[in-house]
């Protein structure tokens, strides 16, 4: 195995095919991560994010390494609930537009890794756990803390001696063994806790892989470099396309509305489609946000109240939701009123899977003349940020429902572009 930079892959983007004489002498090293299983798709993007920022300022100042993100394979999810429909070890090319996440920062997919290393290893495990908060000093701006992994109660992997190496589940993967695991409590940034962890490996250890990468926060939460990172990712290019088509086809898109462009400096500006977009989120928010989700009947009355403000009669609602919960929210809204959903045909389900649908569902949203969103949902989180890009104005963009019952009902943080 080649161990230092002396050919650059044909499998990884923005790198050139002749290295510099300083990245020559560089060891490429690889950062894999990963997330806690019960996350959804946009907690996980998120936490992308996290490592994409961490990864790029490790390459500016690592003068012996050269570090690619190696993106976890997407799926099973707990929210993809469709078993006829195979989402598991999915790429990033479904649901991403590689070559402008590669524009950020070098990334590659896993399976372009394997062929890469071409064997199925992992150097290094860390296994990320958080600190009981009850017992530490939340001043502190980092803490780290060895564990002991046969401590962590379901811990998923287990350390074979005889064979010295580490069994785990490896995204459904077959035959990737990982050679050493070590279990961490940590609070604090990516940057004050990844550096640290990663000063304790050796340029030996080329593929070093950070479990529960979720519990480390953010180096730059809403500061310009957040949002260049954010930028970059871009959603795959035949869903923009889709969800231009069905937007052209049930939604009629007003002439302003072509004048909306990802690359836009926050404006202002953009007015969007004649349509409000409704994101209702339901299922497992109904247990887990009982005092802040709406019922239909409360949805549909805050619904003709911004109907009424924006001189519009149509919404499109992004949701999780049941057909029954639709009918009762046009039951509720009466009529006068068009609501439109985003069902795609069962074949092409297959090809973009749920969260490709989603995806259209989340575009159609980021293009409406008016948006209100699900209290603390990150799939509402990401359209607001897309809305920034686009130059909306929050007052657009930064909306949410309210549960009548619950009297505290507080509007969204609004983070703003910063470009
Ligand atoms: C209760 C918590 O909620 C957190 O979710 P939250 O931030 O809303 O957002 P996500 O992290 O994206 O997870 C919610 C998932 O539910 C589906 N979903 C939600 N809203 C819609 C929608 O409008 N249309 C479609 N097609 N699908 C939707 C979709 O798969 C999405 O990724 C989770 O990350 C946590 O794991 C936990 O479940």
């Amino acid at each position: 195995e080649d161990v230092t930079l002396s050919v650059s892959s044909s499998t990884t983007f923005g790198r050139d095919e002749s290295c510099t004489r300083e990245s020559c002498s560089r060891t490429r090293r690889y950062l894999l991560y990963d997330v806690n299983p019960g996350e959804g798709f946009n907690l996980r993007r998120d936490v992308y994010l996290r490592a994409a920022i961490f990864l790029k300022h490790l390459n500016d100042r690592d003068t012996k390494n050269e570090w690619t993100l190696v993106l976890p394979p997407w799926g099973p999810l707990y929210h993809w609930q469709r078993r006829d429909i195979p989402q598991e070890g999915l790429p990033w090319s479904l649901f991403f537009d590689i070559l402008s996440l590669n524009s950020y920062v070098p990334v590659m997919e896993f399976d372009d890794y394997l062929a890469e290393r071409k064997l199925p290893v992992i150097e290094q495990i860390f296994y990320l756990l958080s600190f009981d908060f009850d017992k530490i000093d939340l001043q502190s701006e980092w803490l780290l803390e060895e564990a002991n992994c046969d401590e962590i109660p379901a811990f998923p992997y287990v350390t074979n001696p005889q064979e010295q190496h580490v069994e785990g589940w490896i995204w459904g993967y077959a035959g990737i063994s990982p050679k050493k695991i070590q279990c961490y409590r940590t609070l604090g940034s990516a940057d004050s806790i990844i550096s640290r962890l990663l000063a304790l490996t050796s340029t030996k250890d080329r593929a070093v892989m950070f479990e529960r990468f979720e519990n480390v926060l953010h180096d730059h939460f809403s500061g310009k470099e957040y949002w260049a990172a954010r930028k970059s990712m871009k959603f795959a290019k035949n869903l923009v396309e889709l969800a231009e088509n069905f937007r052209k086809e049930f939604l009629s898109q007003m002439e302003t509305d072509h004048e909306v462009t990802y690359s836009a400096t926050a404006t202002n500006e953009s007015t969007g489609g004649p349509y409000i977009c409704a994101h209702l989120r339901r299922q497992d928010y109904l247990r887990a946000r009982p005092d802040e989700v709406p019922s239909m009947k409360e949805a549909a009355l805050q619904l003709r109240h911004v109907f009424r403000k924006q001189s519009l009669n149509t919404v499109f609602v992004a949701t999780d939701g049941t057909d029954q919960e639709i009918k009762e929210l046009k039951g509720a809204l009466g009529p006068g009123f068009n609501v439109v959903t985003y069902r795609p045909p069962e074949n092409l389900l297959q090809k973009i899977k749920e969260g490709g649908a989603a995806i259209v569902e989340q575009i159609t949203c980021s293009h409406s003349k008016y948006f209100i969103g699900s209290y603390e949902s990150t799939f509402s989180f990401r359209i607001q940020e897309e809305r920034e890009l686009m130059g909306f104005s929050p007052d657009t963009t930064f909306n949410r429902f309210c549960k009548f019952s619950h009297a505290k009902c507080q509007q969204p943080t609004q983070w703003r572009v910063e470009l």
